[in-house]
């Protein structure tokens, strides 16, 4: 298992950990690719990405106003209404980051803050993994903004939505073309990330791993210390655990921590392990604080789950920090489609009532499922209501809107995102 490479962890310590941190080492480190990002547009766009997030973590922090009238940028679930200002808008966003060359001729933008993870092992297998995560999200949601424009976020996909499908788990709306694309298995080649520049994305739906149930959500959140969730030998209670199976769920590229970033689901997954870390992080009353120091040194690649492990140095970020209001407060979650509030009145959501919960809907029909970019562009009929208003949009959006193209569902930026570098004046 190359995440537990324990050469890469050795290199780590003896190079960063003391030796002290710094850009080179986060290249190191955070990015495996190591040949591949050292260079310094690289590194020039990812410090520029930094330095978006602390002074938006410095206004936040400053602001009189606090969170609600600060406009915090919000992550609804994937599936919530309206599809045109929530889904949609995170789909073409990360559309231009992959049709992106601004910071490097030879490898998109997408790919270069996915190729972080490709690295990453010592941010695994222990606290440190909910806060590193979370700055990661950041991060990249700091790029899909400085080319799509402020306020778009990653949305949530509550997986339990598709636990409670049951033996239909695979058919779910979330791998349709409508969302995450098509076909379950092997390489997509229907829906807005098919044929994309750079790495490709491969699935193999339901496999092996699973879904997060709501009881595992709720047994988490019925814990009273970090340290009881962040414990890999408690797995009833493991948050970083409920999240391990629904990588190995969705397989393909998702399985393994080298590749899974290169498929969009794994921002939106990981934006529901933050939501549900962020519940429980404000139900502790000393939360602040509350950092589990007493498992610090579980697990073989423990290096960055130290309570003063920096990610970088400037401006300093620690795991402790990660744990702070700091970084929590730059998001908002809307709350988890429930009956209550007609399931985000989304269209891919129905209520059970019988179990008074949401449900995730299929995808619609198999022409839903297997069209290509190609059958859309072209046109197809005969098909639902919702496949043709599908259908529609898609027709724009894969044509790789002309930059600058006003949709009417909103506004892109007047710049071309390929030809245009991306500055530090962009974020
Ligand atoms: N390798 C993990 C699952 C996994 C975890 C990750 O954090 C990841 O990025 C990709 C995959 C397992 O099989 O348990």
């Amino acid at each position: 298992d190359i995440l537990n490479n324990q050469t890469n962890a050795t290199y780590y310590k003896t190079d960063c950990f003391e030796r002290g941190i710094n850009i080179i080492c986060f290249k190191k480190f955070l990015q495996p690719a190591v040949e591949t990002l050292n260079d310094t547009s690289s590194s020039n766009f990812l410090s520029a990405l930094w330095r978006k997030i602390n002074s938006e973590a410095d206004t936040t922090a400053n602001s009189r106003h606090k969170r609600q009238a600060s406009g915090v940028p919000i992550r609804r679930e994937v599936r919530a209404a309206p599809y045109e200002n929530n889904f949609l808008r995170y789909a073409l966003a990360v559309r231009r980051l992959k049709y992106h060359y601004g910071v490097r001729s030879d490898l998109n933008t997408y790919d270069i803050i996915a190729s972080i993870h490709t690295g990453s092992n010592s941010e695994h297998d222990g606290p440190g993994f909910l806060s590193w995560h979370r700055i990661y999200l950041l991060l990249f949601e700091a790029a899909l903004q400085a080319v799509f424009g402020q306020g778009v976020t990653a949305p949530y996909w509550d997986s339990s939505l598709d636990f409670a499908m049951g033996n239909r788990q695979s058919k779910t709306i979330i791998f349709s073309n409508k969302y995450f694309g098509t076909p379950v298995i092997d390489t997509i080649t229907g829906g807005f990330f098919a044929n994309l520049p750079g790495r490709t994305i491969t699935r193999a739906i339901n496999g092996r791993g699973g879904l997060i149930s709501k009881n595992a959500i709720a047994a988490v959140l019925s814990r009273t210390s970090h340290s009881q969730i962040v414990n890999q030998d408690q797995v009833r209670y493991c948050w970083e655990c409920y999240h391990d199976i629904v990588h190995r769920w969705v397989g393909g590229i998702m399985e393994t921590g080298i590749s899974a970033a290169f498929d969009p689901i794994f921002w939106c997954h990981h934006s529901f392990v933050d939501k549900i870390w962020e519940l429980f992080r404000q139900r502790l009353r000393n939360a602040p604080a509350d950092y589990p120091l007493g498992y610090e040194n579980h697990g073989p690649n423990n290096q960055m789950n130290f309570s003063n492990y920096r990610y970088r140095p400037n401006p300093p970020i620690t795991n402790q920090e990660g744990f702070s209001n700091r970084y929590a407060r730059l998001r908002e979650y809307d709350p988890a489609p429930s009956c209550q509030n007609q399931c985000s009145n989304s269209p891919d959501l129905f209520c059970d009532p019988t179990r008074d919960i949401c449900v995730s809907r299929e995808a619609v029909t198999s022409v839903a499922q297997d069209a290509t970019a190609d059958d859309i562009a072209s046109g197809w009929s005969d098909i639902t209501t919702t496949v043709m208003a599908l259908r529609k949009v898609q027709q724009e959006v894969l044509k790789d809107i002309p930059p600058g193209t006003p949709l009417n569902l909103f506004r892109i930026r007047q710049v071309d995102p390929q030809t245009r570098p991306l500055s530090a004046f962009d974020v």
